[in-house]
Formats: C-alpha cells, sequence, structure tokens
C-alpha cells in the first residue's frame, strides 16, 4: 500500500512528503500543490542509521530530483517519512537543479540582444522558480516593458504586482524610467528645482542630490542621460539589499534592457564609486572653506555628515557591484537566436561581461526549428542557417564554454502563464 499524504510546503526548497509501502521496496512522492503522486523504487531500504541523504530516482517530476532526507521513523514500521526536494534531473540541459538549489537569495539577470526571447525566457524562470517553491520576483529594467504583454496581465505602476496562476508567490515590478522622467520634469519646473529631492526621495536616489551635488546630478536628470533608466534600476536593487519589503523573495529574475544598456547599468556603480571618491577627494581639499562645503553639501548638513553619507552611499554601491560580481548568488544568462548578428553581438556582450567579472554559465539559442521532417524547403534552408550559427558558437571563444540551451521556435506567440510555463519546461530542465 503506498499513499500521499499532504504536508505544508516549507517553501523553498520545495518539500515533498514520502510515504514507504508496507513492504519497503517502492514509496510514492506527491507535491502538496498538485495532486499528482509519483511512485518510484529505493534503492535501498531505509536503515536504523538515519538521517541520511537519497535520491529520488527516477525523478518524482521531470525537473527535480528529490534528495531524501530521512529523519528517524516516526514509527516502528518506519512508514512515515519526509523529503525535501532540491534539484533537477540528471540529464538536465540548463543545469536547473543548480540553479533552484538552496534558500540563499540569487538574482538572474537576462539580457541579450532586442527581440531575440528576453522577456520570454526571463518571465519563463520566474514561473517556473515559483511553481518550484521559490517566493519569486520578476523585475524589467527595459525602458520599454514588455512584462505586462508577456504575462497577459497588467503589471506596470513601478510597484510589485503580484502575478495570477502560479502555485507559489511570484511578483512583478516593471520599474517605469519614463514616467519617472516625467514627474522629474514636472518636479523641477513647479518648484524651481526643490522638487527635485523630493522625486528623487521617491525613487531611493534621495541621497544622490543631497549628496552628489559636486556632480550636478540634479541638472543632469533635468535632461536625462542616457543612464538613467539604470540609475532607477540600481537604486530598486539596493532596496532589494536593504528593505524588508523584498526580503522574502529568494529568486529575483531580471528581464534587461538589450545589450547597450545593460552594460551602462553594469558599469554605474563604478561610475558613482569613482565619482563619489572624487567628491571626498574635492572635501578634504576644501575643507577649510565651510562656505565651499555648504554650496556642495546643503545648509544644514555638516561636514562630518556629509562625510558619513557618501562613505555609506560609497558602501550601498560596493554592495551592488559585488552582488553582480558575485559567483554564488548571480548570474547574468545571455539570449540569442541563431543568426550571424545576434551571436556577434551575444560575443561581444560575453566580452564586456567578462571585462566587468559578471558570471556568465548560460546560454539560450531561442527559436531554434526542429529538423525538418516535410518538403518544405524554406524549413530546411532556415534550419541549416540555423545550424551554422549553432557552429560559429561552438567555435566561438568567448561564447563555446558556455552552456548551450536551445529553444525551440513555437507555432504559438508565448503569452500568459501556462504559455510561459510550457516554455519554462522545455528551457529550464
Ligand atoms: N521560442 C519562441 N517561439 C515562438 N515565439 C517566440 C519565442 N520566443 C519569443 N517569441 C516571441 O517573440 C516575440 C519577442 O519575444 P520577447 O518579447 O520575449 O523578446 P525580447 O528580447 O524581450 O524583446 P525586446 O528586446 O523587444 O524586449 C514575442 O512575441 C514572443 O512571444
Amino acid at each position: 500500500m503506498s499513499f500521499c499524504s499532504s504536508s505544508s510546503l516549507v517553501p523553498p526548497p520545495t518539500s515533498l512528503s514520502l510515504n514507504l509501502d508496507m513492504n519497503m521496496t517502492t514509496a510514492a512522492c506527491c507535491v502538496p500543490s498538485s495532486s499528482s503522486s509519483y511512485s518510484y523504487p529505493l534503492r535501498r531500504l531505509p536503515s536504523p542509521s538515519y538521517p541520511k541523504p537519497r535520491r529520488c530516482s527516477p525523478s518524482p517530476f521531470p525537473s527535480l530530483r528529490a534528495f531524501v532526507f530521512v529523519p528517524p521513523a516516526t514509527n516502528p514500521l518506519g512508514l512515515s517519512l519526509r523529503v525535501r526536494a532540491v534539484a533537477a534531473s540528471a540529464e538536465s540541459v540548463s543545469g536547473f537543479d543548480e540553479m533552484l538549489y538552496g534558500t540563499r537569495r540569487k538574482y538572474y539577470l537576462l539580457g541579450g540582444k532586442g527581440g531575440v526571447g528576453k522577456t520570454s525566457s526571463a518571465a519563463s524562470l520566474a514561473v517556473k522558480f515559483a511553481n518550484s517553491g521559490h517566493p519569486t520576483l520578476v523585475v524589467s529594467t527595459d525602458p520599454a516593458h514588455s512584462l505586462s504583454d508577456s504575462f497577459a496581465q497588467d503589471l506596470t505602476g513601478g510597484t510589485l504586482v503580484p502575478v495570477e496562476g502560479v502555485d507559489y508567490p511570484l511578483f512583478a515590478l516593471e520599474i517605469n524610467p519614463e514616467k519617472a522622467r516625467e514627474e522629474f520634469r514636472d518636479a523641477t519646473q513647479k518648484n524651481g528645482g526643490t522638487g527635485v529631492k523630493d522625486f528623487m526621495d521617491g525613487m531611493g536616489l534621495g541621497y544622490l542630490v543631497e549628496q552628489l551635488g559636486e556632480l550636478k546630478l540634479g541638472e543632469l536628470l533635468d535632461t536625462p542621460p542616457p543612464g538613467l533608466d539604470e540609475a532607477i534600476a540600481i537604486s530598486k536593487v539596493m532596496q532589494f539589499l536593504e528593505s524588508q519589503e523584498y526580503s522574502m523573495f529568494t529568486r529575483i529574475v531580471f528581464d534587461t534592457a538589450p545589450t547597450g544598456h545593460t552594460l551602462r547599468l553594469l558599469s554605474l556603480p563604478d561610475f558613482l564609486d569613482a565619482s563619489i571618491g572624487k567628491i571626498l577627494k574635492l572635501k578634504q581639499k576644501i575643507s577649510s572653506a565651510t562656505s565651499a562645503i555648504k554650496s556642495v553639501f546643503g545648509q544644514e548638513e555638516n561636514r562630518q555628515d556629509a562625510a558619513d553619507k557618501l562613505e555609506r552611499l560609497r558602501e550601498r554601491m560596493l554592495k551592488v557591484r559585488e552582488l553582480f560580481r558575485d559567483t554564488d548568488s548571480t548570474e547574468f544568462v545571455i539570449v540569442t537566436i541563431p543568426t550571424v548578428m545576434a551571436v556577434s553581438e551575444s560575443s561581444r556582450l560575453r566580452a564586456s561581461l567578462k571585462k566587468e567579472n559578471v558570471p556568465v554559465k548560460r546560454l539560450i539559442v531561442n527559436q531554434m526549428l526542429p529538423p525538418s521532417a516535410s518538403d518544405c524547403k524554406f524549413c530546411a534552408m532556415k534550419r541549416k542557417d540555423q545550424m551554422r550559427a549553432i557552429d560559429m558558437i561552438r567555435n566561438d571563444p568567448e561564447l563555446s564554454s558556455l552552456s548551450l540551451i536551445e529553444a525551440p521556435l513555437v507555432d504559438v506567440e508565448i503569452r500568459g502563464v501556462p504559455a510561459l510555463k510550457f516554455m519554462g519546461d522545455i528551457i529550464w530542465k
């Protein structure tokens, strides 16, 4: 006899319950969030020397390899055991097991050339994480947001919006730089510049205005420089690190803007760090000139306060920089399509990321045509062309070392959670 008992899911990693059958040679796993159950043989009978990790084999469901942590048997026959599922199947392509593993927060930034499928890949990854038990946040830093289109839900507004249709918490955040710029212009026009601070405070960037007087950031932002979107995104990243509001999320997926913007986003902390360094030096030089200090840091600030704040800001920037370069918590996934142009751009992107020491392990090649089974000449030619691009990737010094994840071109538009789940099950396994 085998049966599945419900158990409260301990998110994450996904918790399963396991019940051994009476003769203790097979067991059934069930995922509390669904009614499906899976039977599989145990390699060895439970021994008295528990706890011991064991592997569910074969996997109870396609993308999960359950490591079975067997606590002391709860009854004399040892019938009730608990299982913790932490990873994916051995035949995994994308190495999703590794991405899923652990409760420590991880950040995934998906980026690449425009239109290659960044949003679809990011959204499908977020759905997959959430359905695997990770409270997940998907953030768009692309000024031309398409998360709402991709999920077929209204996720606009610049705040956390819950995504419907997934098993576990998934929230989306579309950072809206255009709206931010408009508000900024209004604020500066109405208040002759005094509204700048309020506006920037709202964006979590107030300290920049206060403290980066020397950079004249306010003036720069009045006519938005190319880095504004990235600055806003960075400020949100800082909030992730510091704010309680975001502490529940164990996976954060970024749908980034096309390549150029992304690179600026990554280099901005360095830029600001260097700028702060300049300001601190400047402050030292003119420390005796009180009036000059006041004009830089504002009337109420005393010098020590200003210097402390700058130091704190610098620390925050260093945190962001570390975050982007932390192999344990952050990964940049490059998305491309099998064309010479897209592969060339991906190669340049990888080179730039390498220079910035940003960890990259995976390359998604999206929109692959299946081998042609018909007389369709166009399909056969196209496929041949795509295979040439794949060869190019395999021989590219920047890309050849990455795990290649091929995602097929599907015959329907990928919109809405069921479609994203479908896509996610193909890519992330
Ligand atoms: N594998 C696929 N099969 C079929 N359609 C796809 C596939 N991947 C993406 N698409 C479709 O291609 C279009 C562009 O995809 P998506 O928005 O994900 O790209 P993007 O790189 O984020 O674009 P942008 O740079 O404009 O933000 C969408 O209509 C999406 O549904």
